[in-house]
Parts: C-alpha cells; structure tokens; sequence
C-alpha cells in the first residue's frame, strides 16, 4: 500500500479478475462469432440478387452485433473496486479539510414533491462533516411557494434533526427513510420569480442546533426564467448554482443530487475527499461518481430500471480503463473543473491555503448580489454553456458536461461502498422508463457525434481502450437500426421462401456446442438451403 517514504495513500485500488469460467465462456462465443463470420463469407448466395443483398445485410448486422461484443467485454473484462481510508483523512486534514457545496435540484412540485425536496435536503445537511465548512442549496425551477416554505421549515427542523443524527448516529439522515414515513402529494401552483435565501448562514455564530453546534448553510434559489430566454433546464439551474455558491461559500469541491436522492451514508463526503486529497494521485481526479441506486424497484424489476449490468458490471470495468462518464447525479466535482478550461499536472491544491480562504459580507448583501448572477440575462454573450459550467445544446447534458471535462485531460472515479451513497427514485410505469431511455440514448449519440465528443476533441487526452468502452452507452441508439434488422428482414425474407440461417439449425447447435467449430456451422453444402 504505503510507497518507500512511508506515505499511505487515501484510498486503494482493487482489481477483481473475473472467474475462469466466465472467460473461457467468452473465448469460445469469441470463436463462435468468428465461426459466423466465415459462415456468411463462405455461403455468399451467388444467384438472385435479392438474397444476396439480404445476405450482406445480416452480415452486416452480425459484424455489428460482434463489435457491440467486443466492446461490452472489454469493459467487463477486468473491473476494479475502490476503497478509502477516512480515519487517515482525519488524521492528516480534519483541520484542513475543505469547504463543499451541494447543490440540490427540483423543477416540478407535483412530480416531485416538497416534503420529498427537503427529505434530501435535510440528509444532506447531516452530513459527518464540519457544518462551518458544508453549504447545501436548493435550486427550484418549479418557482414553488410550497417548496420555499417547507425549506423554511426544513432550516428550522435542522436545529433539532442534526443534532439527533449525530447523538444516535442515526443512518439514513433523510427523516422520511428514517421514519419511513410516505411522502405527501400536495399539488401547488407556480409563477416567476427570481428569489435567493441564505436560510442558514454558516458563517454567523448564531446559527446553532439547539445543543449549540453550528449548522451548515443553507439557501434557497429560484433563477429568473422568462419566455424569451431558452432556461436549459437542469443544466442552467446547475450553472446559476455554481455562480451563486462561488460567492456565498466557494467551496472547491461540491456535489450535486437530483431532489429525489437523498443521501443514504453519512461518511460519503469523506469518502469523495479520500480521493480529492490523495497527496500522489489527488489532482487529476477530476469528479467522483456513484452509481445512481434506486429504492423503489420491485423484485421482478419489469422495465430494468435498477441499472445493475451497468452499475455492478460495466462502471468498475469503465473504472479501470480511465474512469466513468457523469451521469448528472450523486457525483463530487472539483469546482475548476466545471469552471477552467483544462487540466494542468503541475497544478496540486493547497488545501490548508484553499481552507483559509474567507467569505467577506453579510447574508442581506450577498443575496443581493446573487440576484445578478441568476438573473436569466446573465448568461448573454458569455461563454457560459459553451466552454464553462453545464454544456447546453445536447439532449444529455450531464454526459456532454463529463465527456469535455475528460477530454480536458482530469481523470474520473467510479466509486461504490459497501453502504450505498444515495438512494433515489426510478421511474415507475413503462411509459416514463420509455421517455427516460430515449432522452439518455438520444444523448449519448448526440455526444458521440458532437464536434466537441470525445472522438473529435478528446482523442488526445482519452485512451483508446475507454473511448471504445463508452462506445457502449455512444452505440446504444444505433444499436436498434440492426436489430430490426435482424427481427424483420429473415422473416419476411421466409415468406419468400429465402432462408438466411443454416437448414438444419438444431443440428448446428449440437454441432457447435460440441466444438465442431472448425466445420463451420456443421452444416455441408447439401444440408445449406442455397
Ligand atoms: O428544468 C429542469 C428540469 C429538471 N430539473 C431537475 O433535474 C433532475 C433530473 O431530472 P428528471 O426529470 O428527474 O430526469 P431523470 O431522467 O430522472 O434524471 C436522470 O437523467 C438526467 C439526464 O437526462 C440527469 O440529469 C439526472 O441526474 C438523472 O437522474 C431533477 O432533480 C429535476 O428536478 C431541474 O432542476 N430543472
Ligand atoms: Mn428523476
């Protein structure tokens, strides 16, 4: 673990090798693809020119569906898992350790309801953290009056909430899970307002629970929105988040969840600091991602919402091949990555410089400051979307905010306790899974074919081995053009009595199973339909 000069670092590596069962299972589907392959070659149909084409066109599809092959295990191949060591976090920074923003979003108070915002408000709050050095805010795009006023109860409830979580060590922090209380559906109506709230100032010595320990900041934002200037959703809220905590607490780590995500584990942003503060590898992790845990999938998981394949198998694999894209929720950024422009090796923190560093100015003068920086015509000629903060303009602008920040050169980390981070909400009928997946897979494309993607800016600083492991997310939309293909064309092809796999396909199984591969499909030329 520790190198030569007795340094221990804050977190490790472990790489978990996959069974040999598992791989010799994919060395001999590797053979059979091959096998296919030279299947399609050698009984090309010389006559009739529509079988032909049908032919090439399967073959096409399988070389398609052998890439995605490849590609999937080259990501599953090899994965890794993470483990940090926080008691040597406390023992070497406990004073030094830095300010962090969390920024919370909400945009629909029906959807998402108030007392569901502050439950993860709240355990947000109650973070194993020094409160001094924790702001939380909340930005809400549904300009709710009910949502302002919970958070109004929210800061109030934190003067007995926190010191109860810390007395019991309770866990989870978020009351509702706690309590496992169901949550209130309270429908409310909204206008435009551009509002900002230090509920809780941390700064102000007065801001004590009731057992007299300070609290975390705390506020309350809703940007200005108007009909003339396009509001980017999450991705404009974020970015008046970043303007707005630049001023009010500046941390230089934040996180960011989605209001339905609270947190699950109190020591997650240690965790985050375990590899942010890591003396030799620290400065070029540019973010910290979780995976995205849900709490409400039922056993037979119809719509495969739990996103385990993805989460369990392919993030530790993407992990050890240069690091996960961001996913827009329970990820710890450096701040300068959202904000500059690239990564510099040279360039290490100075935490106990970074810790120093204090915030001039009363709570009443500084939300009204902020009042500029989340005004809708901020953004107005600068390059705010384009080449600092949130990128705008692509369906997935999570993924396009994490793709350039790798292609900045910083370095990402998949990070997955025992203990789980967060938990959150899937969708939960078919018909918003549906809407999800198309925005996500849309996306991905989107980034794979954007100037800005990976291939175009970031081939220099992202190794091959990971841009073909994202490909995986790039490819999934694309994935359907020779699927349908497959489903549709041999059957109608059938109707015209064209047979585009082996006669005897039974045959070729057992044949194959029993590793007559070598014999192609194990079928001779008699026993081929052409
Ligand atoms: O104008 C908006 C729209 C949405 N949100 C918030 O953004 C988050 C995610 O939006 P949601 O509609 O719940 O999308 P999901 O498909 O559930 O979200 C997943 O996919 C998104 C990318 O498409 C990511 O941004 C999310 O983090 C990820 O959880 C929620 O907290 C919303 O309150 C805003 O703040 N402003
Ligand atoms: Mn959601």
């Amino acid at each position: 673990m520790g190198n030569n000069n007795g340094y221990l670092p804050l977190f490790e590596t472990k790489s978990s090798r996959r069974p040999f069962l598992i791989k010799l299972y994919v060395l001999t589907i590797s053979v059979a693809i091959c096998v296919i392959w030279v299947y399609r070659v050698r009984y090309l149909p010389v006559e009739g020119i529509l079988e032909r084409w049908a032919w090439i066109g399967m073959f096409f599809a399988e070389l398609w569906f052998s890439f995605y092959w490849f590609i999937t295990h080259l990501v599953r191949w090899n994965p890794i898992f993470r483990y940090t060591f926080k008691d040597r976090l406390s023992q070497r920074y406990e004073k030094d350790l830095p300010r962090v923003d969390i920024f919370v979003c909400t945009a629909d108070p029906e959807m998402e309801p108030p007392i569901m915002v502050i439950n993860t408000v709240l355990s947000m709050m109650a973070y194993d953290y020094p409160p001094e050095k924790l702001s939380v805010y909340l930005s809400d795009d549904g300009v709710s009056e009910l949502t302002f006023y919970a958070m109004l109860e929210a800061s109030r409830f934190s003067k007995y909430w926190l010191p109860f979580c810390k007395k019991f060590n309770v866990e989870p922090r978020s009351p509702e899970a706690y309590f496992q209380i169901e949550p209130l559906d309270d429908p409310v109506k909204t206008k435009e307002w551009l509002f900002i709230k230090i509920l809780i100032d941390g700064r102000d010595p007065l801001a004590m629970d009731n057992e007299g320990q300070r609290l975390p900041t705390l506020v309350y934002l809703s940007r200005e929105k108007r009909p003339q200037y396009p509001h980017n959703f999450k991705a404009e809220a974020m970015n008046a988040l970043i303007r707005v905590s630049l001023r009010i607490s500046n941390g230089p780590i934040t996180l960011n969840v989605d209001c339905d995500m609270y947190s699950n584990n109190s020591s997650s942003l240690r965790d985050a600091l375990c590899f942010f503060m890591d003396e030799e590898k620290g400065h070029e992790i540019g973010y910290v991602q979780y995976p995205q845990s849900m709490m409400n999938v039922t056993k037979n998981d119809l719509y495969g919402n739990s996103l385990n394949v993805i989460f369990k198998m392919e993030f530790p694999g993407i992990d050890a091949n240069g690091g996960p894209m961001y996913i827009g929720t329970g990820c710890f950024h450096m701040r300068v990555n959202l904000c500059e422009r690239k990564h510099c090796n040279e360039h290490k923190v100075d935490w106990k410089r970074v810790a120093d560093i204090k915030i001039e100015g009363n709570a009443r003068d500084l939300e009204e400051e902020c009042k500029v920086l989340a005004s809708c015509a901020y953004e107005e000629n600068t390059q705010w979307g384009i080449e600092v903060g949130l990128k705008y303009g692509c369906l997935l602008k999570d993924g396009m905010t994490g793709s350039s920040i790798r292609c900045r050169g910083w370095r990402s980390v998949y990070f997955n306790p025992e203990r789980k981070g967060f938990l959150g909400l899937a969708p939960t009928t078919l018909l918003q899974t549906l809407v999800q997946q198309e925005r996500w897979s849309g996306g991905e494309l989107q980034i794979l074919l954007s100037r800005h993607g990976p291939f175009f800016d970031g081939y220099k600083n992202i190794p091959l081995k990971l841009l073909l492991s994202y490909c995986i997310y790039f490819l999934w939309a694309a994935n359907c053009f020779p699927t349908l293909y497959y489903v549709v064309v041999p059957s109608l092809c059938l109707l015209r009595g064209i047979s585009l796999f082996p006669k005897n396909f039974y045959g070729v199984m057992v044949h194959f199973k029993a590793g007559g591969m070598i014999k192609g499909f194990g079928c001779s030329k008699e026993q081929h339909p052409i």
